[in-house]
């Protein structure tokens, strides 16, 4: 699995690794060295000029300007903090640093060809402020490539956010395992190119740490995905409802219900207000319409138990109209919400909680916005200190599994899982996307695909599917660019 380790789990990578053999020093002479390694890709006589922090970040940049000045580069190294006050591996490095070891005030930053940022990692406490922030400022309106060492300093690894200040790096190299910042805007944005780098740690230690993050990648969700079987039949596939919204809003569950089907849903049936019919039928002749002039037929439809998936929100108008079609929908029942079905619990996060008890497993997906209104008040949700936190508190809250939506999705689950998405083009931020997402999250939930894994492979997939379809995307081209990606997908997978 791509598992995240946040700032306390490297930490305790680094004491197990110890305990398994190799001595933190060796870790700090193998990450410098893969540090001089990415900068060494600079052709000679390229000028270099490390900036080192007080702690083993720093000890890392010392490793790094030994082995540049061995390979030939001109290497300068100014230290922000008292030599003297260096303690541990970062003294042994500085040690082992035959070279002077300058003031960061005297350098000129422009004159390099390279700068190595090895100011604060791993060890960011706080915000940067005085000599440091300074340092870093100057860093950043220098102009020249940079190469951070684990995290642009002055980014936090666990959250990605800037603290004081940050400076955009060109490449950035960390160790191990990629850190949740590394993925978290802004730090996806500022840490350029990301690398990661094989220092000897024993893949041994996930078993201790068992990480709870990881990137959304098809190994994370594999065991559980659908594949198709020469036996299979299309009620096996699981039979997946879209309620959809009145002619005038019906477009979005159009969008929703072509999801589900693409994703593989068996069948597909939309509930539909009967002005809704031409268009739902002119669009998608596989899927099935049933009339739904009022609540009472969607009861009548929904006595069926084998429809066990609805997606509820797209298109389908807010208030309590939406919440009593979302009453009659939940109990026992694998649910979707997305859209105006969330905008209609805003501010009683605790009714949907409520709900999601009912159900059978229960998917959210809301961008920033609709979080926000549904969270107001929530302080503890709304002001967890990143993206991450704030999708595992607001899954804790609910009981349900939360899909908090943007370039760095990220899905949580009830259970602290989560895992955050790298592979959406930025294209993929138009009119209508949203709505395909949902649906197929509820054509996977459909084939009985747990709720977390569902949500995390649907996100997956529409990220691909934007990629297929390439520039210029409308949310339309989503349903159709999925077959080219279960075509690749199938074939990692090893299907024929
Ligand atoms: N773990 C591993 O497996 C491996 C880790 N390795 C490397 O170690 C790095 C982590 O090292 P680290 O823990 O020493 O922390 P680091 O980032 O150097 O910062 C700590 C220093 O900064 C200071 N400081 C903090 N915030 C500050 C602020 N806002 N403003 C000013 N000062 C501030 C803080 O001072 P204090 O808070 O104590 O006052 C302390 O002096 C990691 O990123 C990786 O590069 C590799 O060698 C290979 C194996
Ligand atoms: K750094």
């Amino acid at each position: 699995m791509h598992a995240l380790l946040d700032p306390q789990e490297m930490g305790q990578a680094d004491r197990l690794a110890a305990e398994m053999g190799t001595p933190s020093f060796t870790l700090m002479e193998r990450a410098g060295t893969a540090v001089a390694d990415v900068v060494a890709r600079f052709p000679l006589p390229t000028r270099v000029i490390v900036l080192c922090g007080p702690g083993n970040n720093g000890g890392d940049g010392f490793v790094a300007a030994r082995v540049l000045t061995q390979r030939g580069f001109r290497v300068r190294v100014a230290l922000l903090g008292e030599r003297a006050r260096l303690t541990g591996d970062a003294r042994r490095a500085a040690e082992r640093w035959r070279g002077t070891v300058e003031e960061p005030a005297v350098l000129d930053l422009t004159e390099a060809g390279v700068i190595v940022d090895a100011l604060f990692g791993a060890g960011l406490a706080r915000d940067l402020d005085g000599a440091a922030k300074a340092l870093v400022t100057r860093m950043a309106a220098s102009g020249r490539p940079i190469v951070a060492v684990d995290l642009p300093s002055g980014l936090d690894g666990a959250t990605g956010k800037v603290r004081g200040a940050a400076a955009q790096a060109q490449e950035t190299i960390t160790f191990f395992r990629r850190k949740p910042g590394h993925l978290l805007e802004p730090g996806r944005s500022l840490c350029g190119r990301v690398r990661v780098a094989d220092i000897g740690i024993p893949d041994a230690v996930l078993d201790v740490i068992r990480p709870a993050t990881s990137v959304n990648m098809p190994d994370l969700w594999r065991p559980v995905f659908p594949l198709p079987s020469a036996l299979g039949h299309k009620y096996d596939r699981g039979h997946a409802v879209v309620v959809s919204g009145g002619a005038w809003t019906c477009g979005a569950a159009r969008l929703s219900a072509r999801g589900a089907l693409r994703a593989g849903a068996g069948l597909v049936t939309v509930a539909l207000p009967p002005d809704a019919l031409p268009l739902h039928a002119a669009s998608y002749a596989a899927i099935m319409p049933r009339p739904m002039a009022c609540d009472d037929d969607l009861a009548a439809l929904l006595a069926d138990r084998r429809l066990g998936t609805v997606v509820l929100g797209p298109g389908l108008g807010l208030g309590a109209a939406t919440r009593a079609k979302i009453d009659i929908t939940a109990p026992g029942r694998r649910l979707v919400l997305d859209a105006d079905a969330l905008t209609s619990y805003a501010g009683v996060p605790w009714a949907l909680a409520d709900l999601a008890a009912r159900t059978a497993g229960l998917i959210i997906t809301p961008h920033e916005g609709e979080f926000a209104r549904l969270f107001a008040g929530d302080r503890a949700v709304l002001e967890a200190p990143s993206k991450l936190a704030r999708a595992r508190a607001a899954a804790a809250r609910l009981g349900a599994v939360v899909v908090l939506k943007g370039a760095d999705t990220v899905v949580a689950a009830p259970d602290g899982r989560a895992a955050i998405a790298e592979n959406a083009p930025a294209y993929l931020a138009t009119a209508g996307a949203g709505d395909v997402l949902a649906g197929m999250a509820g054509g996977l939930l459909a084939q009985a695909m747990p709720p977390f894994e569902a949500a995390a492979a649907a996100v997956w997939l529409h990220g691909e599917a934007a990629r297929a379809a390439g520039p210029g995307l409308v949310a339309d081209d989503l349903p159709e660019a999925l077959r080219e990606v279960y075509r690749r997908l199938y074939e990692l997978f090893g299907v024929r």
